[in-house]
């Protein structure tokens, strides 16, 4: 059924897992963050069975449900943020930052969420596939387009290519407008060559950077 937003945003956000952490990746990796991670994406269902005939068939994310570690079903956005804001370890409400993830946080992330999370101090990013324009009020947008999917967001503060994706090369990137441009090693079977591919690409074309997925080498979620 579709839902209409409304001023006090929808009515209920799906939440598969929230968690404090750094973050692993990109031009921001290694700062403290709220990871707040939307269940469900316009991609891929999630299910095993469903990955070979999947757009997106390379994920390393489980996203179905509301059962993980500090999800679930929130009746308002000020619910969420309240939330979120418990979520956060700091000891004040210094450098506060929260990651809305997935799945594809721009299902759901709404201007009233948004808000909320704002208004407790937060600046506010997101992890997005770039099928969907991003809403106003995001500090910073990180997009990983992905081969075979529509790409409508493209600016932002990062863009970060998942590499190799034949069919969808750096070069084929650049026409947008980015603050920076990662390769992010494809994680899989074949990690370690899709590293050394995206290093030998790097080194050609400097004006793309290096990101490795530091959370997964240290343990960390
Ligand atoms: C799980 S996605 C969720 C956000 C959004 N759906 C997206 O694709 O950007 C978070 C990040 O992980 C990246 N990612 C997913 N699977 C990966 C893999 N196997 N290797 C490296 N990065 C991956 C995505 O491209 C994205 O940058
Ligand atoms: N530490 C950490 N950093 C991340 N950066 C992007 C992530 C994601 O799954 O969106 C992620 C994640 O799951 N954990
Ligand atoms: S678009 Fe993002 S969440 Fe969806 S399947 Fe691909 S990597 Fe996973
Ligand atoms: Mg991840």
């Amino acid at each position: 059924m579709h839902e209409e937003p409304a001023a006090s945003g929808r009515r209920s956000y799906a939440i598969r897992e929230m968690f404090a952490t750094l973050q692993g990746e990109g031009g921001q990796a290694g700062r403290v963050s709220v990871f707040c991670r939307f269940a469900g994406c316009n991609l891929w269902t999630g299910r095993e069975a469903d990955r070979a005939a999947a757009v997106c068939r390379f994920c390393d994310t489980e996203f179905v449900g509301t059962d993980g570690s500090g999800g679930g079903r929130f009746g308002s956005a000020e619910a969420l943020a309240e939330a979120i804001e418990r979520m956060w370890p700091g000891e004040g409400p210094a450098r506060r930052y929260v990651v809305f993830t997935g799945g594809e946080p721009l299902l759901q992330l709404d201007a009233a969420l948004i808000g909320a999370v704002r208004a407790r101090g937060f600046e506010v990013a997101v992890e997005t596939n770039g099928t969907i324009e991003a809403p106003a009020g995001i500090d910073w947008i990180c997009v990983s387009p992905k081969a075979g999917a529509e790409w409508r967001q493209r600016g932002g503060a990062e863009l970060k290519l998942v590499y190799p994706q034949p069919e969808l090369m750096p070069e084929a990137c650049e026409d947008s407008a980015f603050g920076q441009y990662f390769l992010q090693p494809m994680d899989g079977p074949d990690r370690v060559a899709n590293t050394e591919a995206a290093i030998a690409y790097c080194l050609a074309h400097p004006k793309w950077r290096l990101s490795v997925q530091t959370h997964k080498m240290l343990g960390i979620p």
